[in-house]
Parts: C-alpha cells; structure tokens; sequence
C-alpha cells in the first residue's frame, strides 16, 4: 500500500461536460449532478471527480475517531465533518439523529442503540480499517444502513506489527529495555531464542497472515496455517502447508492469530487448547483479544506451557491496568497499534473514500437514498436501470394504496418483461425499491437496498419474481414492470383483474416512469405527482369536467388519459395531478354522476 497517497487534492475536478476523457467503464451521471470517477492506471483507486459545488446540500458525517488528516481533508469538500472524539455512548446516540454517516475505528462500539437512535437517517458506518466486530451488523441491516470497511488498508502495517512482536518477544527487547532504563545491565536473565528453524504455526491465512507467512519464511521459519476457509494453492504458492487446528497447535514453535473475532473463534484458545500445545510455545496476537481466553492464557503462563506472549490486542480495550495478562513478566504487549503507521492511516481513509467502491457505498448512499443500491454493479448498468427503480418503487406505492385498508398485503407477484436474456437483467435493485414502495407508505420502516428482503420476511411479505422474455430488440432492460398483490381487496374495484389480484403496470418512456395498466384497464400517465383515478361510464365532456374542478382549486393537471373496454361502456381515466386537492373538490369529483368510483394516490 505504500503506493497509495494523497494525489487526489492536487487533481482538479473533471468538469460535466468532460465525460469524453473518462474511461467508459466509470462513466455515469448521478443524482444532484454528482460525476464520479476516472481511474488512475497507474494508481489502484478512483477519484471523486464532483467538485464541492455540485453538492448543494452537503450530508453530515460524524468522524468519531482520529484518522489521517489528507483523508478528512478531502472528506471534508464533499461533506460537512464533524470531528468528536472520545464521545460517550450516550453522546453518540445524541449525534447520530443528526449525521448521514459514521467514520469509526475500532474503539466505538456502534451498537443497536446507535441505530435506534439514528432515526432512520444513518446510511452509512464507514469502518476505517478491518475489523467490524464493533459494529452490529444485524442492526445495521434491519436500520437500512451499510457498513463498509477499509479491508487491505493496513494489511502490511498489521502483517509487519506481528512480525515485530514476534522478534521482540523472541529476544525479550522490551523487558530488556525497561530493565536497562531501570540502571540494569542483566545480559543472562534476557537470553532469547532464535526463530530460524522454528515453526510458526499461522491461525488464520488470510490478508494479514498470509503477509506474516510471506515475512516469517523470509526469517528462515518453517510455517504451518491452518484456516478452514484458505485454498491450499494460495498457501503452497508461497511454501505454507495448510494444516488442521490440532496438528497447528500441537507443533508449533510460535503461534500468530490472524483470524476474526466471530462466534466460532471466540476464545479459540482456551485451557483445553493451551493443554494440547507444545511445552514452551510462543503466542503473538494482533487479531483480536476476544480469540484468547485471557484468564486461560495467563494459567498457561504461569504452567510453563506458554513460554511467552505478545499481544496487541485484548478482550477490553484499554485492558485494566492491573491485568495479569498486561503486569505478566513474560508478556509483551502494544495498545492496538497494528494499524497505527504513517501509511496505514493515510491509505485507511483513503481507501475508505478512494477505493473505487467506497465513493459509490458512501457518498451516494448519503446524497440519495434511491442510489443506496448501486455499490455492486458496473455503473452503465445502474444508470440504465435509474428510471426503472423510480417505476418500481412507484408502482410498489400506487398497488398497496389500492389495497382497502391498505394491510394484509403477503404475497405480491411482480413480472419483468424484457427482450433482455434473463442473465442480463439483475432484479435485485427492483424487487427492493418495489418492496419499499409496497411497505414504507403502510409502516414507519425505512426501506432500502440493505434491508429490503429482510423487512419483507419481518413482515410476512413474500414477493415473486417473473420473467417474461420478449421478442424484439434488448436496447432498453425492460419492456414493463407489472405488480400483482394477491388475496386482497380494493379500495378501487377496477384494479382488481380477471383473475382476482390488483394489477398495475408501468413502462418507462422517453426516460419517465409511466404507468400504463390499472388492473384490467390500458391508461397512460406519467408517475409525477399524483394521481387520480376514476372508473365511469365513457361519455363525453367527463375530462373537461373532472378538470374544471381541479382547475377551479388551482391544482395542476399534467396527465390525462382514458382507457376503456369499448366505446360508451366502462372506463377508466388516470389524472396526473402536481398538487393534492382539497377533500371538497375530490368529493366534487366523486359526485359527478357518472363517476362511478375513484382514488387519490400519492407518489
Ligand atoms: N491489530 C490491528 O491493529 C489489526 C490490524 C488489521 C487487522 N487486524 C485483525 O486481524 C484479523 C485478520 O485480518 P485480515 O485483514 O487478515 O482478515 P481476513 O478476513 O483477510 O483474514 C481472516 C482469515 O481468518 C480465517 N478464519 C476464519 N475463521 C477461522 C477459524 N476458525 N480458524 C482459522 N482461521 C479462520 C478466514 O478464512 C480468513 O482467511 C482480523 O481480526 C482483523 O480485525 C488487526
Ligand atoms: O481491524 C483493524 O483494522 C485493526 O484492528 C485496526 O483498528 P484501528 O483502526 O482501531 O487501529
């Protein structure tokens, strides 16, 4: 990562209109006329390329612990930092209300209560660094809100602190230093051992480990792994023989962890672990605390079983000053300073803000909701589906507002027809901003891509998805999008089709939403505003009067059109509309005599 630096200050802003510089790939006009990115060939991240003008209402983001100072100052051009340290768990939840996002290191907790508290306007947790174990990622979920990390921002600085308490535990260098400090010249009592020909034993053979492997077979060190998940290809590459957890333990000379914390690790080393390894082994700990049962590993200490060990990290943080663990003779410990680098601290935020989808994951997430989906898609295909999610989300709304009572709704069937094969179209995007659609206007939920499905379980909605293929040209994604809710009754009978369900139906023409079927009735009128929807006897003047009764309120018709079955029998007209009417004029409308039924439905 030693690459990565601060180059993105000295670029200028590409301007709107120089979309031919751009690499197609990263081409793409967003909401609020937000532009990103060009990539660098010869750099391993995108930039921001909005100028700070084209952010007309900067979103908040609470900056909670300190980070490099090249990264918050580029944070801050697009967004309004707030920099508050060392807060309390309440003063944390007091803030959060007011913030579009969280940047954290691994000592806040940002628990449940974070989320709650948010009200709904939290989008993003940024983790600058690896571990989310501080972050409650099912709470995040169920509160919409993403959480994305820096993965491989201090991988080398992490990989490169184990390495230096291996070799400092292995030759007693900080008790040796405290001891000559303290006036002490004692050159037998601080005899170490020699790594060369030991064998390391690596748990856990991912990013920081494999690099601790790499170092430590370039120390002359024989070295084991063992991590269930890890290909024995990537570990021979670079002469490691993956190995089971008891054949790891019980032969190896030095132990270095280097996997999460998660349930299955938690105290992964214990007394019964400790009991099964070789006399005299060495420990080092840079993961994190949580993966050694510490009361264990001092009773291992004191057994002579571990000769040994170097930790960074611990299961409180700070430990308490009186801990056995930290006082123990034979313990070296560091105050969680694996990513504490120079580098690491810039390439943290950086990468938290540069990687080429971290802007996508939080920038857009806080300037538009709606774009809070679009972090794992090549951007052509998400700026192509834009009016789309807007028809879906839309014809989620207009379907359950005909559900009489407006609950009850469990099983929705939604069918795409596209001439795109079914491969080519991913629905996941539609099928949330439908359920957003379909729950927000009946709940307090706040919907998106995060926690659409599992809202939906949480609900007892069960959504259906259909393809069906088309003939004719694949230029655009869809040809339409129909949503069936089933088992229902409405509250505006005609939306009810032949068999049974309310049925609408959207297209998107000349890039708006359209809605172009209403149960089993063909309209046409665009998805702007409102919408009114009236089921009469076809005849004439029905428009113009209809009309003159908004019109008399003032309220602006955009859209009109009738659809019918045949000439002079039923029909249905749909009314765009850009203001609400009155409860006075819709009750006119409602007692023009040959209006049969009608509906006000908000967009
Ligand atoms: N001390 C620090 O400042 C510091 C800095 C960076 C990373 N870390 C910590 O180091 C750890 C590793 O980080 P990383 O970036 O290499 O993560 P990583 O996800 O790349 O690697 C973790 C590896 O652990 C493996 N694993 C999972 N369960 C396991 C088990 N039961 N037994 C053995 N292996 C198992 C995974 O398969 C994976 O390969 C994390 O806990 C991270 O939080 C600490
Ligand atoms: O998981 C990590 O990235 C490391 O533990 C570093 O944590 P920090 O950002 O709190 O230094």
């Amino acid at each position: 990562m030693a690459s990565l630096k601060t180059p993105t200050l000295k670029n200028p802003p590409l301007s709107l209109s120089s979309k031919s510089r751009l690499p197609s790939a990263f081409s793409a006009t967003f909401p609020n006329n937000i532009r990103f990115a060009r990539s660098l060939p010869q750099r391993r991240f995108l930039i921001i390329t909005a100028s700070a003008a084209s952010f007309s209402n900067k979103p908040t983001v609470l900056v909670a612990e300190k980070l490099g100072e090249a990264g918050l100052t580029l944070l801050k051009q697009f967004t309004n930092v707030d920099c508050s340290y060392n807060l309390s768990p309440e003063e944390l939840c007091t803030k959060i209300s007011l913030c579009d996002a969280l940047i954290v290191r691994s000592g806040t907790k940002v628990n449940r209560e974070v989320f709650e508290s948010s009200g709904g306007r939290l989008k993003v947790v940024g983790r600058a660094g690896v571990g989310i174990d501080n972050v409650d990622l099912a709470a995040a979920t169920e509160h919409g809100c993403l959480v994305v990390n820096a993965p491989t921002a201090n991988t080398v600085a992490a990989a490169e602190h184990g390495i230096a308490l291996l070799a400092a535990m292995a030759r007693n260098v900080a008790q040796a230093d405290a001891s000559v400090k303290a006036g002490k010249w004692q050159r037998n009592k601080y005899v170490g051992v020699s790594l060369v020909g030991k064998t390391l034993a690596v748990l856990g053979f991912g990013k920081v480990g494999s690099e601790v492997a790499r170092r430590a077979k370039g120390l002359g060190m024989h070295v084991i792994s063992h991590d269930p998940y890890a290909p024995a290809d990537r570990a021979r590459a670079i002469g490691v023989e993956l190995v089971s957890f008891e054949v790891a333990i019980a032969t190896a000379d030095f132990i270095s962890l280097h996997m999460p914390l998660t349930a299955a690790t938690s105290k992964m080393l214990n007394d019964e672990t400790f009991a099964k390894m070789k006399k005299g082994v060495r420990i080092v700990n840079v993961a994190r605390g949580g993966v050694i049962d510490e009361e264990a590993l001092v009773r291992a200490l004191d057994a002579g079983i571990v000769a040994q060990a170097a930790l960074d990290v611990f299961t409180e943080e700070p430990p308490k000053q009186d801990s056995k663990l930290v006082q123990h003779e034979r313990v070296t410990v560091t105050p969680h300073l694996g990513a504490s680098t120079m580098e690491a601290q810039v390439s943290n935020l950086l990468n938290a803000y540069i990687h080429p989808s971290f802007p996508l994951r939080c920038i857009i997430v806080i300037h538009n909701c709606c774009f809070t989906y679009l972090v794992t898609s090549p951007l052509q295909v998400l700026t192509e589906l834009k009016p789309y999610v807007e028809l879906a989300e839309k014809l989620g709304r207009l379907a359950v507002q005909l559900v009489a009572g407006g609950s009850g709704v469990k099983t929705v069937k939604v069918s795409y027809a596209s001439s795109r094969a079914p491969d080519d179209l991913d629905t996941r995007l539609l099928r949330a901003m439908i359920t957003k659609g379909i729950i927000e206007p009946i709940s307090s939920v706040f919907v998106n891509l995060v926690n659409a499905d599992y809202t939906a379980k949480q609900r007892g909605l069960r959504i259906t998805e259909e393809r069906i293929i088309l003939d004719g040209s694949p230029e655009s994604p869809l040809e339409s999008i129909q949503v069936q809710i089933a088992n229902v009754e409405s509250k505006f009978a005609s939306a009810i089709s032949e068999s049974g369900e309310i049925k609408v139906e959207g297209r998107v023409k000349d890039g708006i939403p359209h809605l172009t079927k209403v149960g089993s009735f063909e309209v046409d009128v665009s998805l702007e505003g409102s919408i009114i929807l009236c089921r009469q006897v076809d005849q004439p003047g029905m428009i113009g009067r209809v009309g003159s009764i908004l019109g008399e309120e003032n309220v602006n018709v955009s859209f009109m059109s009738v659809g019918r079955i045949a000439p002079r029998k039923q029909a249905v007209m749909a009314i765009g509309v850009d203001e609400q009417p009155s409860k006075e004029s819709l009750k006119k409308i409602g007692e023009v005599p040959a209006i049969e039924e009608f509906v006000f439905l908000k967009l």
